[in-house]
């Protein structure tokens, strides 16, 4: 028999579909990425091995990965609220009380990974998915995606990836330069807090440069990213501090950039925080690997298999 049950489709990317299965031994809701074997590629391999790394409540649980005769399969923590990219979308913009909620569990999860050594490098709405639990006010903030990811980033990345929208200017420019790959994720979590705040882009300006060839696109971003030239609606509803944060995300030069440790001394991060977040972070780095987990080597083999070493 079947261990997972197909219940329905998600939705589908660049590689492959995301479908809801069940769990047929434990009745679990699960969710399954569905590959074709033969785009088991190095990129797919880092993505999958620097996910198995992270267990933590605001990223997606990785579960397992497996093959069957023609396709590569992802298992992981279903997340049953769709995507931050579609509420805000849905309401325009969140009150800067529910931009914080979800900040403050996206900054828990980008300090969890960056101590495990993975920089996401694509944080975007789009990948922040929610899942709603009884009891709870507000959905919780689950990280998934982690195809541009880098592992053991000591020495610095340099290759430009991630979307546009959300991209540092430093990586936007690096052109082969080495950035600091930690620094540039705060920048995109800079965009997401803005996005979820004013329900726009800061620096992409669709409508201005609609017709623009992409290098043109890219210039016209990176003055404004550097002028830092991002509107700040007075119709919407933000207060002194908030701004003070989204400054500090949003600075062009990498070394005045606020990092993590200052993000997380912040008044306006801190007020509301759930208790013990930060104790979670340490209990989260420290527990131990479950002796049936697939490690990385096992992970890496399997996907030398799917490639052709059958
Ligand atoms: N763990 C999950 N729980 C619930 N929905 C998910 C989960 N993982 C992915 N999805 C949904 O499945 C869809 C496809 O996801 P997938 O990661 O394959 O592609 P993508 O991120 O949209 O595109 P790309 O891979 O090109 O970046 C998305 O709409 C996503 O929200």
């Amino acid at each position: 028999m079947e261990r997972f049950q197909t219940i329905q489709a998600l939705g589908s990317g660049s590689f492959g579909t995301v479908r809801l299965v069940k769990d047929v031994a434990t009745d679990k809701l699960l969710a399954m990425k569905v590959l074709n074997r033969r785009d088991a590629s190095k990129y797919v391999e880092a993505e999958i091995v620097n996910h198995s790394l992270l267990r933590h409540p605001h990223i997606v649980h990785f579960r397992e990965v497996f093959l069957t005769d023609e396709h590569l399969c992802i298992v992981m923590e279903y997340a049953n609220g769709g995507s931050l990219f579609n509420m805000v979308r849905t309401q325009r913009r969140l009150k800067e009380s529910m931009a914080r909620w979800f900040f403050q569990q996206l900054i828990l999860a980008v300090d969890y990974c960056h101590k495990r050594g993975v920089a996401n490098r694509d944080i975007k709405l789009e990948n922040l998915l929610l899942h709603l639990e009884e009891g709870l006010p507000h959905p919780l903030l689950k990280m998934c995606d982690f195809g541009y990811s880098k592992a053991d980033f000591r020495s610095a990345a340099k290759s430009q990836v991630g979307t546009l929208s959300y991209m540092a200017p430093e990586v936007m420019k690096s052109c082969g330069a080495y950035y600091d790959a930690k620094v540039a994720d705060v920048w995109s979590c800079g965009v997401v807090l803005y996005v979820m705040l004013y329900g726009i882009y800061p620096f992409d300006n669709q409508g201005e440069d609609a017709g623009l060839s992409e290098a043109n696109k890219v210039r016209k971003m990176l003055e404004r990213m550097e002028g830092e030239a991002y509107v700040l609606n007075p119709a919407v509803q933000v207060s002194e501090e908030c701004i003070d944060m989204l400054r500090g995300l949003l600075k062009p030069n990498p070394e005045q950039r606020f990092n993590i440790d200052r993000i997380m001394e912040h008044p306006w991060f801190n007020k509301k925080l759930p208790p013990q977040a930060r104790e979670m972070n340490v209990y989260y780095l420290n527990l131990p690997v479950p002796p049936e987990y697939q490690r990385p080597e096992q992970i890496k083999s399997l996907l030398e298999e799917a490639r052709g070493g059958r």
